[in-house]
C-alpha cells in the first residue's frame, strides 16, 4: 500500500520529512556501478561498450554494427503503420511549434559613454541524445530531444538508444529520422552517456548530453558534467496530483498509475482537500493494477513510493508541493490557475481535470524531458536554449575607454592584479599624449 499521511496527524512533519529523502535514484550502489561502467569505457573504449551491451541488452555487438545503418532505418521506418506515423507527424509538429517560440533574440547597443555592447546566441556543435529503451520504448522522447536541438540550429545529432535483444523500435528510428537525427548508435544506459561524452573509436564526442533516463542514466550524466554539459537529471518519472473531491477517482487514478508504469523506482503522490477522496483513488489505483498490462512496474511503484496526502486547503497543499518540487503536476481542482499562480517549483503544470499528465508525455507542445527528484528547485524542463550558448560582446572607443578605464585601473590595483591595470592604462597613457 501507497503511505496515507494527513497534516493533521501530529507526526506528519517527521513522515512528509522521510517521503522528501526518499534515495530512489542516489543509492550508492547505482553510482558506484555507474562510476566503474565510465571508468571502463574510458580505458576501453568501443570494446567495453561491446562488452556492456552484452551483459545489459543481451545481445552481441561489435564495433562495426554499433551505428545503425541508413538502410535499416529506412527499413524500420518503412514498417510503421500510418495512422502511427500521423500520430508521431501530429506530435513532432504541436513540438516544433512550441519550441520555436524559446528562439532567444541578440541583443546589441550603444550605451551613454560610447561603447557597444551585447550578446549573441549560437548553437553547441554537436549534441548527444539519450533516447531510453530498457523497460519501454519511446518514440516521443526523440522527438522531445532532436526537435528542440534542431531549432537551436544544431548541425550533429548524435542519438543512442539501448535496443534490448537486439531489437530495434520501428517507431523510434522513424522518430530521428523525421526530427533530423544524423546519427544513432544502438546503446544504452551509463556506456552509452560516457561514450557520447569521452568518444570512442567509433563515436565521436559530443558537446552537450540530454535526455531522460533510469537511475543509472542519470548517475552517468552528472558524472561526466564538466567533460560535456548536461540539460538536467531527468531520471524515473514523478507526478503529483492535487485534486479536490470533485474528480472521477478512477481518472486520478490512472493519472497515478501513468507515471508510475514507467519505473520501479517512479513515483506518484496524490494531495486531496478530503481523506475520503483519497481512499477511493487508492481504491481505483488497487483496482486497475488487476488489468493494468504494466502492473509489475507500476504495483511496486506505488507501493513502494507512492502517498496520499490529506491537507486543510489547497494553499497548504501548494505548499506541500513547492517542497516537492515535482517534475509533473496536475492541477484538478475548480480554479488551477489560481492555484497554480501559488506554484513556485514543478517542471510542468497541467491545469484543470481535462488536462491529463500523458497529454504532455506526447501532442500537448512542451517538453517531457523534464527534472525530477526535487531537482526542478533548480532547473527546468529541455528547451531550445539547452542547446545554446551565449557569447557576450564589448566594443570600446577612446572616448568610452576614457570614460571608464580609469576605474578597471583602481579595481585592478586593489586585487593587485597589475597586468591588467597596465593593459588598460597603456591605452590611457596613448590617448592622454
Ligand atoms: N524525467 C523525464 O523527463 C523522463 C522522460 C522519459 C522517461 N523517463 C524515465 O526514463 C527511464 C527509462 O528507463 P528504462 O530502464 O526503460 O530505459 P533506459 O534506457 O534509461 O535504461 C536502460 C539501460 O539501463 C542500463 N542498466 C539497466 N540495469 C542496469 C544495471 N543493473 N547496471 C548497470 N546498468 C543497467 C542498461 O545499460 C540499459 O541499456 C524511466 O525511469 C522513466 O521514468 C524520464
Ligand atoms: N512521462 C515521461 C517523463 O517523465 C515521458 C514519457 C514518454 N512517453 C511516455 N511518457
Ligand atoms: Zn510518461
Amino acid at each position: 500500500m501507497p503511505q496515507f499521511l494527513s497534516t493533521a496527524d501530529a507526526d506528519f512533519d517527521t513522515r512528509f520529512a522521510a517521503l522528501l529523502s526518499m534515495k530512489r535514484e542516489e543509492a550508492p550502489d547505482v553510482d558506484d556501478a555507474v562510476a566503474a561502467i565510465i571508468a571502463e569505457v574510458r580505458a576501453r573504449g568501443d570494446d567495453a561498450v561491446c562488452d556492456l551491451t552484452i551483459r545489459f541488452d543481451r545481445f552481441a555487438l561489435t564495433p562495426e554494427t554499433m551505428r545503425i545503418t541508413d538502410a535499416e532505418i529506412a527499413a524500420a521506418a518503412g514498417q510503421v503503420a500510418p495512422l502511427d506515423r500521423a500520430a508521431l507527424e501530429t506530435a513532432a509538429a504541436r513540438i516544433r511549434a512550441y519550441h520555436e517560440r524559446q528562439l532567444p533574440r541578440d541583443e546589441q547597443w550603444t550605451d551613454e559613454t560610447g561603447a557597444t555592447l551585447g550578446w549573441r546566441w549560437g548553437p553547441v556543435d554537436a549534441a548527444g541524445l539519450y533516447v531510453p529503451g530498457g523497460l519501454a520504448t519511446y518514440p516521443s522522447s526523440v522527438l522531445m530531444n532532436a526537435i528542440p536541438a534542431r531549432v537551436a540550429g544544431v548541425g550533429r545529432l548524435v542519438m543512442c538508444v539501448p535496443t534490448p535483444d537486439g531489437v530495434l523500435n520501428p517507431m523510434v528510428l522513424l522518430a530521428a529520422q523525421m526530427s533530423g537525427v544524423t546519427e544513432i548508435y544502438r546503446i544504452g544506459g551509463a556506456q552509452a552517456i560516457a561514450a557520447m561524452a569521452y568518444g570512442t573509436d567509433t563515436i565521436a564526442p559530443v558537446d552537450k548530453i540530454t535526455g531522460p533516463g533510469n537511475a543509472f542514466v542519470a548517475a552517468a550524466k552528472r558524472r561526466v558534467f564538466g567533460r560535456v554539459g548536461i540539460d538536467m537529471i531527468a531520471g524515473p518519472s514523478e507526478i503529483l496530483v492535487i485534486a479536490d473531491s470533485d474528480n472521477d477517482p478512477d481518472w486520478i487514478a490512472i493519472d497515478l498509475l501513468s507515471q508510475a508504469e514507467h519505473d520501479e523506482s517512479a513515483q506518484s503522490i496524490l494531495i486531496t482537500t478530503d481523506a475520503a477522496f483519497g481512499q477511493a483513488v487508492a481504491d481505483a489505483v488497487t483496482a486497475r493494477l488487476e488489468s493494468l498490462e504494466r502492473a509489475n512496474i507500476a504495483g511496486p511503484s506505488w507501493r513502494d513510493f507512492g502517498a496520499v496526502i490529506t491537507v486543510g486547503d489547497l494553499d497548504e497543499a501548494s505548499k506541500l508541493s513547492n517542497r516537492i518540487a515535482p517534475e509533473h503536476l496536475e492541477l484538478a481542482v475548480a480554479d488551477p490557475e489560481a492555484l497554480s499562480d501559488k506554484i513556485t517549483h514543478a517542471g510542468a503544470i497541467f491545469l484543470g481535470q481535462w488536462t491529463p499528465e500523458a497529454i504532455g508525455d506526447y501532442v500537448g507542445g512542451p517538453n517531457h524531458v523534464l527534472p525530477t527528484a526535487r531537482s526542478a528547485r533548480f532547473s527546468s524542463g529541455l528547451s531550445v536554449l539547452d542547446f545554446m550558448k551565449r557569447t557576450t560582446l564589448a566594443r570600446m572607443t577612446p572616448e568610452s575607454l576614457r570614460a571608464i578605464g580609469p576605474a578597471a585601473v583602481r579595481l585592478a590595483t586593489s586585487e593587485s592584479l597589475q597586468a591588467h591595470g597596465l593593459s588598460v592604462q597603456a591605452r590611457l597613457d596613448r590617448l592622454n599624449r
